[in-house]
């Protein structure tokens, strides 16, 4: 099994319920993404999917975060925005933009809201 990580970032906005009362409150952070994706089979040439694709496909789906009430989107109508819920949401999206063939399956999302605090989701699979 092989497995490649990329990593983007993003700005935005939220407020959590029912965690701090803090939290609450509207703030923001800076957001660290590590997407991993793994697959058994490498491409002739020796990759198992050239990481331009990847950050390409990762990079639309930041942008759909990025500089935005998170609160606010569909993806968390029903979902507090917390790490794990942004995580779950990226894993989601990138997993929709796998084309049939390509081999390769989100194998895990980290999403850092600061340095020392991280969330890592798993995808069934
Ligand atoms: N499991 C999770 N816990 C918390 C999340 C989360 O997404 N998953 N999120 C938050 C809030 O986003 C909050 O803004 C973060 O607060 P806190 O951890 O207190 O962060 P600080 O930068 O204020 O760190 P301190 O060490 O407390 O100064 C909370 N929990
Ligand atoms: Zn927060």
């Amino acid at each position: 099994m092989y497995e490649l990580k990329v990593v983007n970032r993003f700005a935005a906005a939220h407020q959590l319920k029912m965690v701090t009362e803090k939290c609450e409150n509207l703030h923001g952070h800076n957001w660290k993404v590590e997407l991993f994706v793994a697959g058994e089979k490498l491409q002739d040439s020796g990759v198992l999917m050239d990481f331009g694709i990847i950050k390409k496909r990762l990079g639309a789906i930041i942008d759909s975060l990025d500089h935005k009430f998170l609160n606010e989107l569909p993806a968390f109508a029903d979902a507090n925005p917390s790490s794990e819920t942004i995580a779950r949401y990226i894993a989601d999206a990138f997993t929709e933009r796998i084309e049939p063939g390509e081999g390769i399956f989100v194998s895990r999302v980290h999403v850092w809201e600061s340095d020392d605090a991280c969330a890592a989701y798993w995808p069934p699979r």
